[in-house]
């Protein structure tokens, strides 16, 4: 039985209704005081012994009405928290001031793997396995530019927002991963939010010159651009100093990772789906990235993945600008300008027939390369130095400087991964170094020469282990860089399965 009584407040009253309660032995298992109610939670009672205790608090001086309630506000509060937290799809946590999770949602359970019990044991330095991390929470007042984690070798964003104290002090924190399907919109809402321009592109080489020169003339051209280049050559960073170069600046990016998504999520990541496409869906359907960023750009990378069928809608969006959502039979029109990148030769798949024709004809009205950053090396040092200033700054450690044997090193290495793999190359050697020089062995380079380069022939004893040894050292070398099966597989533009059954034989990771 739950009762709410209504009362004009006053000193002691909420002690004196208390009182009535205790004289007739009633176990009460829950009060709330929110004036100008007190909400009681107590075994039922037989309706003429309510009639009779509803006499006695009514007699009670100030109380103006006793009724019986469903539930108490609490437990209501309790329960519309939960179903908020079960209908978030990414993961989010709340931890006190020690790192204890005190708090998981559905989405958290499912990504850890483990039970919410189990969950609720655990700290979250032990479960993303950073010791660390807790310091640095605490010296950020528990608030840390978005950072990159994983859990069970996934990637997610990680978004914290304190948790203050009354005092002002900080006592924990709600912590949002930003599940993968989702982190390119993410990534793409923060680079928006920084508003990276063509400044934003680091590098004094003239082949990085000419290209800011083309690609600034490029931006204002209202037509779609392809942008071509290797992994990590900062595609997408330029996709985004042309939009905002363009008279679209105002308006949204939004930028959709084609290789992360399998094709019905990213059909209707972009497209969006009308009211009750599919089991889940979201009762008024959901506008995609193409309704959003009406007016604005849309940056879709690794264009070459893009399934057959998505290929058809999209080329049917850039002939007329119209197309459906998933489910629905309306037709929609918007305004955008679509930027799309690969590291993938386009041509060549058309000819295999991969790609359609027409699409690629369409989207490379314009086009601007990428250099990898090995062709351009006069480019390599200084955005080391760059990099490095940058991750003291992060890591909040003092300035730090490349001996001249690092900086060699750098030189000499081949970059697969391109400025991405410089940037990461520098973090870690941060984070690892225990003096102010950075020298060559800290920086984990492997580039520098392949395994073909070194292999003897006299080491070679079958087709097969020669393989077997080049794939080994090829997945060790990436690791480093791509740390989990679903990002190595992307970068390698291998399936999943493929790459985790090959992880696992070679026993890396
Ligand atoms: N010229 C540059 N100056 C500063 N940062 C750069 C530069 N090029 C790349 N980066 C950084 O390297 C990382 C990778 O860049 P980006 O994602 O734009 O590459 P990409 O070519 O789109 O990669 P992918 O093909 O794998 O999607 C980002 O953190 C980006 O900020």
């Amino acid at each position: 039985m739950r009762i709410a009584i209504l009362f004009a407040d006053r000193v002691g009253i909420a002690q004196e209704i208390l009182a009535v309660l205790a004289q007739r032995a009633l176990s009460v298992t829950a009060v709330e005081v929110e004036p100008p109610y007190i909400y009681i939670e107590a075994p039922a009672l037989a309706q003429a012994d309510f009639v009779k205790l509803r006499g006695q608090l009514q007699q009670v001086r100030d109380v103006q009405s006793v009724d019986v309630v469903d539930m108490l506000p609490g437990a209501q509060r309790r329960l519309y928290l939960a179903a908020l937290l079960a209908s978030q799809a990414d993961p989010v946590f709340a931890i006190d001031a020690q790192g204890r999770i005190v708090i998981a949602n559905g989405a958290a359970v499912t990504a850890c793997g483990m039970p919410e019990s189990a969950l609720l044991a655990t700290t979250i330095q032990t479960l993303i396995g950073d010791p660390g991390l807790l310091d640095v929470l605490v010296d950020g007042g528990f608030h840390l530019p978005v950072r990159e984690i994983e859990i069970h070798g996934e990637p997610y964003m990680l978004e914290t927002l304190p948790l203050h104290e009354t005092s002002g002090r900080a006592a924990g924190a709600v912590l949002t991963l930003h599940a993968p399907s989702r982190m390119g919109e993410r990534l793409s809402a923060l680079q928006n939010y920084n508003a990276g321009g063509f400044e934003a592109i680091l590098g004094k080489s003239p082949e990085i010159e000419q290209l800011k020169q083309r690609a600034a003339r490029m931006a204002q051209v209202d037509a779609p651009l392809l942008i071509t280049g290797e992994t990590g050559t900062g595609k997408e960073l330029l996709a985004h100093a042309c939009h905002a170069g363009s008279s679209r600046r105002a308006e949204p990016f939004f930028a959709l990772n084609c290789a992360a998504l399998p094709e019905s999520l990213a059909e209707s990541e972009l497209f969006g789906y009308s009211p009750g496409a599919f089991t889940g869906a979201l009762r008024g359907g959901k506008p995609g990235l193409l309704e959003m960023a009406d007016g604005g750009t849309v940056f879709l990378d690794e264009i070459g993945e893009m399934s057959p069928y998505l290929q058809a809608k999209l080329l049917r969006f850039l002939n007329d600008g119209s197309f459906r959502r998933v489910g629905g039979d309306r037709e929609a029109k918007v305004d955008v300008r679509i930027i799309s990148a690969t590291h993938r030769p386009l041509e060549a798949m058309v000819e295999a027939g991969h790609f359609r024709q027409d699409l690629l004809f369409r989207l490379n009205v314009l086009n601007l390369h990428m250099p990898a950053l090995r062709d351009r090396p006069g480019d390599i040092l200084p955005l080391a130095d760059t990099f490095l200033a940058r991750a003291c700054a992060q890591a909040a450690r003092p300035a730090m400087r490349l001996s001249p044997a690092a900086k060699s090193a750098l030189l000499a290495n081949r970059w697969i991964g391109n400025v991405r793999q410089l940037q990461n190359t520098i973090f870690r050697a941060v984070t690892m170094a225990e003096r102010l020089v950075i020298d060559a062995g800290d920086l984990e380079l492997a580039d520098a020469t392949t395994p073909a380069d070194t292999t003897a022939d006299g080491d070679i004893t079958t087709l097969e282990a020669a393989v077997a040894d080049f794939e080994k050292s090829l997945l060790q070398r990436l690791y480093r860089d791509y740390p989990s099966s679903r990002r190595l597989a992307k970068r390698l533009a291998a399936s999943h399965s493929a790459i985790a059954v090959r992880l696992r034989r070679h026993g890396i990771g």
